[in-house]
C-alpha cells in the first residue's frame, strides 16, 4: 500500500515534456532601445521572407500571427540619467509583456521576433508571470547586463537581463514609467551563450553572481553540443523548468549574419546555433523564444538575405524543422509506377 503511494506520487510528479506543437508569432516593430535606424523594419522583413508560411511547413506545426504590437504614442519623458528613451522603451514593453503572456495562456509558445534586445525585459515578464520557474538561456555577443551606471552606450538594449533579475534591483535608481515591471526573476535562473564582447562591469556581474556562461572561448573548448546541455543541466538538472531562449542575432558571427547594429566578429556558425537550437527543441521544454536585432537597413542586399535567412533557419530549427527530412505523413512506401507497354 506504502509502495503503491510513493509509486502513484512518483507518476504525478513526472511530467512527460514534449515540444508544443501550437506556435503563437508577435511581432515588435521597435528600435529605440538602440540608436540605429532599422531594427524595427525586421518583423516586415522576416514576414514577406516567408517566416509565417515556413513555420507552417514544419510537421505538425499550428501556427497563430497575432501580427505586430502596436507601438504606444508616449509624450511622458522619464529622464533617467545615461538611459535613452526609457518611457517609449518600458511603454512597448509593457504592451509586449501581456501579448506575451496571452500567447502563452492561450497554449501557444510564445515566439516574439524584434525589434532590438530592449524587448527581452517585455518577452521575459510576460514569460514570467505564467510560468515562474522558467529558465532563461540568452543567447548574445554581449551579455546586456548594464545598469545606466555602467553602460557605455546609454542604450536600453544593453540592460534588459540588469533590468529583469531582482538581484540587480538595488543598484537601478528609481525608473519612472517602469513600476509596472517588479524584477521577479533570479539570476540564478539565467545562463549565457556566445559572448565575446562584455563591459567591465558586466563581467563583474556574471562573476558575483557565477552565471553559467559559455563565451565564445569555452564553445570553441567544449563545442556547442556539451556547452549548451552543461548549461541545461546546471540550471534545471532535474530537466521539468520551462525554456526561455532569447536569440541576439549578433551572437552569429558577422560573416553569418551581417545586418545587425553591434556586430562582433568570431561568433557562432549557423550550423552551431541551429545545433543548439535542435537541442534546445528536443528537451519539449521550449515555450518562448526571442529573435531579436536583425537589422535590414544595415549592409547590402546579400547582407540582409543572409541575416534573414539565417534567423529563418533558427527559428525553423527551435520548432521541429529537422535537417535529416521528415517522410511523408501516413505515407510509408514509395510511390509504385504502373508500367505501360
Ligand atoms: N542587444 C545588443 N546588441 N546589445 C549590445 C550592447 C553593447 C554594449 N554592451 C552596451 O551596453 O551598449
Ligand atoms: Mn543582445
Ligand atoms: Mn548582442
Amino acid at each position: 500500500m506504502n509502495n503503491l503511494k510513493v509509486f502513484v506520487r512518483g507518476m504525478s510528479q513526472m511530467k512527460k515534456w514534449e515540444p508544443l506543437k501550437q506556435v503563437g508569432v508577435v511581432g515588435v516593430p521597435f528600435e529605440k532601445g538602440q540608436k540605429k535606424y532599422g531594427v524595427s523594419i525586421a518583423p516586415a522583413a522576416m514576414r514577406s521572407a516567408g517566416l509565417i508560411e515556413q513555420l507552417k511547413e514544419i510537421d505538425g506545426l499550428n501556427v497563430k500571427d497575432y501580427g505586430d504590437i502596436e507601438i504606444p504614442a508616449c509624450h511622458e519623458n522619464a529622464n533617467v540619467d545615461n538611459m535613452a528613451y526609457l518611457s517609449l522603451v518600458s511603454a512597448c514593453n509593457k504592451s509586449l509583456s501581456s501579448k506575451v503572456t496571452q500567447v502563452l495562456k492561450d497554449g501557444r509558445l510564445a515566439v516574439t521576433i524584434g525589434g532590438d534586445h530592449s524587448i527581452g525585459v517585455g518577452t521575459v515578464d510576460g514569460h514570467f508571470n505564467v510560468n515562474e520557474d522558467m529558465i532563461l538561456i540568452w543567447v548574445d555577443a554581449h551579455a546586456d547586463i548594464n545598469t545606466n551606471k555602467t553602460s557605455e552606450s546609454g542604450s536600453v538594449h544593453g540592460m534588459p537581463v540588469a533590468l529583469l533579475v531582482k538581484e540587480l534591483s538595488d543598484y537601478w535608481p528609481y525608473l519612472p514609467t517602469m513600476d509596472w515591471q517588479v524584477p521577479k526573476f533570479s539570476i540564478k535562473n539565467l545562463g549565457y551563450i556566445g559572448l565575446r564582447s562584455v563591459d567591465h562591469y558586466e563581467r563583474l556581474a556574471i562573476e558575483k553572481y557565477h552565471v553559467p556562461t559559455f563565451a565564445m572561448e569555452d564553445i570553441e573548448d567544449h563545442g556547442i553540443t556539451k556547452s549548451i546541455n552543461h548549461i541545461l543541466h546546471l540550471l534545471d538538472p532535474e530537466k521539468k523548468k520551462p525554456i526561455h531562449v532569447s536569440f541576439d542575432i549578433d551572437s552569429l558571427d558577422a560573416l553569418e549574419a551581417p545586418s545587425t547594429g553591434t556586430s562582433v566578429r568570431g561568433g557562432l556558425t549557423l550550423r552551431e546555433a541551429i545545433k543548439l537550437m535542435e537541442i534546445i527543441h528536443s528537451t519539449g521544454r521550449l515555450r518562448a523564444l526571442d529573435l531579436v536585432e536583425i537589422n535590414p537597413a544595415i549592409g547590402n542586399d546579400s547582407d540582409r538575405k543572409r541575416t534573414i535567412e539565417a534567423g529563418l533557419c533558427i527559428l525553423k530549427a527551435a520548432l521541429g524543422f529537422s535537417r535529416r527530412g521528415t517522410t511523408p505523413r501516413g505515407v510509408t512506401d514509395l510511390p509504385v509506377q504502373t508500367h505501360h507497354n
